[in-house]
């Protein structure tokens, strides 16, 4: 029996200058990675390495070098023992048309080696979590992408692992349909404990599910940081006001009032995304806490009404949006920071790094 990490131990995933080369293309160049208990965002644009580095860490395909451990196994030794404590959620539709979710998932239960009465409870249990509930005896064929997601979800939480991979679970969602697997991402945490590294090309969703976020780019890691990190505080005010009858634009009467006393205003930035009408927006640079109170004051005086004051904080995508500012300013200096890819901004807030 081999012995096993709990997920109580300090990390899940640890890699030491782990390679993957091809022959035409480097997929893995000297990752090193330490992953703790949580919900992991692994961003990348396509090609970046991900589904590379999810297939090591499974055993199923060698490194060129390095090491890596699974919940403290060596992933080419202990491949099996690693597949039967981790559960894996396939980028890509790999599902039979004509039979049921119950009939897949009770046979991918079995295929771990469930006896027949856990692998159907155990699958009755697990559809139901993930939201299949009468249709999970219909053919998966007529299934939407939304269903389909979810069995997939399902077979690789059946055997009750300790950890999951999660390949692009949002791909192919409308926004109420990520939304929904965002939630059950989650859950698999808060509600039973398991370890979630999760991909994605769409920072946003990452910014609001993950504890923690691994950025690779090239197949070298780029940052890995925890969300709060990223998303840390900045020294930009966010500031809403209502308008008057005097002041017909609030915002715009509160910026050269300010801008008079010497304060630096911009009325948008990039980074406004999912803010409710950025045009009515003031972002002031707080100098310190004599800023609050200037603004207040001003407020006060024009006679508005102030909606709301607040820090701004830091977006993930603004990691990608300076690296690549650096790049353009000097494209020979940031080889392996940068993404090669564009991001674009997507339904306020996610930003697609693909
Ligand atoms: N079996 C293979 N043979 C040759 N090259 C490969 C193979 N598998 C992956 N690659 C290459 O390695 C690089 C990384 O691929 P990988 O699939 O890991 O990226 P990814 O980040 O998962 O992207 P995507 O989201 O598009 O799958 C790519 O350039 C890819 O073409």
């Amino acid at each position: 029996m081999v012995d096993a990490t709990t997920v109580d131990d300090v990390t899940v995933i640890v890699t030491e200058s782990l390679s993957k080369r091809f022959p035409r293309v480097t997929a893995l160049d000297r990752l090193s990675v330490d992953i703790a208990p949580g919900v992991t965002g692994l961003v990348g644009a396509n090609g970046a390495g991900k589904s590379t580095l999810i297939k090591i860490l499974l055993g199923l395909a060698p490194a060129t070098e390095g090491t890596a451990h699974v919940l403290g196994l060596d992933v080419t030794k202990d491949g099996s023992a690693i597949r039967e404590r981790v559960g894996y959620m396939p980028e890509h539709d790999c599902l039979p048309p004509d039979v049921s979710a119950t009939e897949f998932v009770v046979h991918m239960a079995r295929m771990s080696g469930l006896p027949p009465t856990a692998a159907r409870e155990r699958t009755a249990d697990t559809l139901r979590h993930v939201g299949l509930y009468e249709e999970r005896y219909r053919p998966i064929g007529g299934y939407s992408t939304g269903m389909k997601q979810r069995v997939k979800l399902a077979q690789a939480l059946v055997h009750d692992p300790q950890l999951v991979f999660l390949d692009e679970p949002t791909n192919g969602l409308d926004p109420a349909g990520r939304d929904e697997m965002l939630g059950l991402i989650r859950r698999i945490h808060s509600d039973f404990g398991i370890s979630v590294l999760v991909t994605s090309h769409l920072l946003g969703e990452l910014e609001r599910t993950c504890d923690h976020v691994v950025v690779i780019d090239g197949g070298k890691l780029l940052r890995s940081s925890s969300t709060d990190e990223f998303t840390q505080v900045t020294t930009s005010l966010v500031v809403e006001v209502t308008d008057t009858d005097a002041h017909p634009d609030g915002a715009e009467a509160l910026r050269g009032a300010l801008a008079g006393a010497g304060v630096a205003v911009t009325t948008r930035t990039a980074g406004a995304e999912g803010l409710a009408s950025p045009g009515h927006l003031l972002f002031v640079e707080a100098a310190g806490e004599e800023t609050y109170d200037l603004v207040r004051d001003t407020v006060a005086g024009l006679g508005l009404g102030l909606v709301r004051m607040e820090q701004r904080r830091h977006q993930i995508a603004e990691v990608f949006r300076d690296a690549d500012a650096a790049h353009a300013a000097a494209p020979e200096a940031v080889t392996a920071g940068a993404p090669s890819a564009p991001y674009a901004p997507q339904d306020g807030g996610a930003h697609d790094v693909a």
